[in-house]
């Protein structure tokens, strides 16, 4: 259900695009309201919509926020009324969008913004004719719109500095990367490199230097790893030496001029071209469904965008970023209830955290329940600043207890409860949660540490209280099932002092 006060999203032409933005919108906790003329549309948005809750929310390390209503709308003005984006991704003809513009126009707000999925109009041909064309600015996505953070913008003369600065910081809300363009131009910037590569592609099949496959696979055995993390100009920086650019725009600038590739020819898309390139295509992945290439495609993106987080990276920067806005769970023991256990995560399960059972791979959940320990440390005074000054806690002994499946895309959340704490030993109790069902617990037995001599050592005073404070009020709770248990046998059963 979503969260009162939720903004509301309107996306006209729910297509592969259109799906993919009401997707983003849904899961930042947006309520969308999608217009399509196609009767099944419906279904394939919810088709994609699936995919992205599968995906999406597992690029962060915390829970996303509620995800919104998404409702679906005959009346094109019903949906836009109100709304503060409106996402305009119907087929690439002009003559269309200039009619859905008119008829958004005659019934959104002046304050909304209209933003179009053209892969390739301008702003100005876009706005031709438009009552108020300051408000309709390209916002060009790339497929799949719920994984890939980048947006490109192209606004003009009469958007105004309020509203791009609203058009940059929705896009940010969304988790999405705000490209600004300098100024209009067809295609914008990336459409235009990935023209050209696509019209060299076309030449080397035309030509029979070589299939569809050899093509993708000079693609993403070499330069595409590299441009995926580093683009072009900073990997060519690197290829020309310690000299750098300088030195490589010397070596390699000559052959722009050879040249060794066709400019700007394109072949002739003749029915035999048409018909070698798909019969090739099919060759090379025809076996696969396009529901099943999409979903693998999602689950090798959130590889590489979680891989790119690890390393705070390119797209994997923006992606801590917007985690650092969302929020995890409190970070202060004073804002919390001590009379149940400590709430020390929420997240979704990655689609990368899956394993060939179809569920929830065994060193994610010592990841889930690690992650949870650092969080419960914090809450009690062992944060970072703590252990930069010289002490921190290892931990000495784990019994993790699968108890349900847990699918990838699942919210999971974890409570602790602190069994112990007691000189140098700590002993925490960990449940993880989907919805009120118990997924499995973790058990950890945890020894405070001075970091130089690597030695076990007594907790600070300050830490010895807050973790009394805490021990004491969860003292009070029932004693959680399954704490004590050892592999394969149950725990010894606690004297009954009314007995
Ligand atoms: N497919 C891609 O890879 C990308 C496409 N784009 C751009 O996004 C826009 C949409 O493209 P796709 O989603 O690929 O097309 P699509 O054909 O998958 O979707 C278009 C949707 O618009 C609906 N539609 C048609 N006329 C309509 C009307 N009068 N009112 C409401 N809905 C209507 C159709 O029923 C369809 O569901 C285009 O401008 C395209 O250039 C941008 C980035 C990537
Ligand atoms: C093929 N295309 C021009 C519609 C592609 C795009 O516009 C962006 C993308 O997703 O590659």
């Amino acid at each position: 259900m979503a969260a009162s006060g939720a903004r509301t999203a309107a996306i006209i032409g729910g297509g592969v695009i259109g799906g993919g933005w009401a997707a983003r919108f849904a899961l930042m906790g947006w309520n969308v309201r999608i217009h399509d003329t196609d009767r099944d549309a419906e279904r394939r948005i919810n088709e994609v919509i699936d995919r992205a809750r599968a995906a999406m929310p597992g690029l962060w390390d915390v829970a996303l926020p509620d995800e919104g209503r998404i409702s679906f709308h005959d009346d094109l003005a019903e949906a836009v009324e109100g709304a503060e984006w409106i996402q305009e991704s119907v087929p690439e003809r002009l003559d269309l969008k200039h009619e859905i513009y008119a008829a958004i126009q005659g019934a959104c707000t002046e304050a909304a913004i209209i933003g179009s999925s053209t892969s390739g109009f301008r702003p100005s041909e876009l706005a031709e004719g438009a009552t108020r064309p300051g408000q309709i600015v390209v916002a060009h996505p790339f497929n799949p719109v719920y994984l890939i953070p980048l947006v490109e913008v192209v606004t003009g003369p009469g958007t105004g500095t309020a509203r791009i600065d609203r058009i940059r910081s929705t896009l940010r809300d969304i988790g999405a990367h705000p490209l600004f363009l300098r100024r209009e131009i067809d295609a914008h910037i990336a459409d235009r490199l990935l023209e050209a590569v696509w019209r060299e592609a076309l030449w080397l099949v035309s030509d029979g230097v070589a299939d569809t496959a050899e093509i993708d696979d000079a693609i993403r055995y070499g330069f595409g790893l590299r441009w995926a993390q580093m683009g072009l100009f900073e990997t060519y920086r690197i290829a020309g030496g310690e000299a750098g650019m300088r030195q490589f725009l010397t070596q390699f600038g000559p052959a722009l001029k050879w040249p060794w590739s066709k400019l700007t020819d394109v072949p002739e898309l003749t029915d035999e071209l048409v018909e070698t390139i798909a019969s090739q295509s099919d060759a090379q992945s025809g076996r696969r469904s396009i529901a099943e290439l999409e979903r693998i495609r999602d689950a090798n993106l959130v590889a590489i965008l979680r891989g790119l987080k690890a390393r705070d990276w390119g797209a994997g920067r923006l992606l801590n970023a917007a985690e650092r806005r969302i929020g995890g769970a409190p970070r202060s023991l004073d804002a919390l209830s001590l009379t149940s256990p400590l709430p020390t995560g929420a997240r979704a399960v990655p689609l990368d955290w899956s394993d060939q059972n179809g569920h929830m791979t065994e060193h994610r959940y010592l990841q889930a329940f690690g992650d949870a320990t650092d969080r419960f440390l914090a809450l009690v005074g062992c944060d970072d600043d703590y252990i930069a000054c010289g002490h921190s806690y290892f931990t000495a002994e784990t019994h993790i207890r699968h108890l349900a499946e847990v699918r990838a895309g699942a919210r999971i959340e974890i409570d602790t409860r602190l069994l112990l704490a007691e000189g140098r030993r700590l002993r925490i109790f960990h449940r993880m949660w989907e919805d009120s069902r118990l997924v499995a617990t973790g058990e950890h037995m945890l020894v405070h540490v001075d970091l130089e001599s690597r030695r076990a050592v007594m907790p600070p005073p300050e830490l010895q209280d807050k973790l009394a404070r805490v021990a004491k009020a969860h003292a009070h709770l029932p004693e959680p099932e399954g704490a004590g248990a050892a592999v394969g046998r149950p725990p010894e059963r606690q004297p009954d002092p009314q007995e």
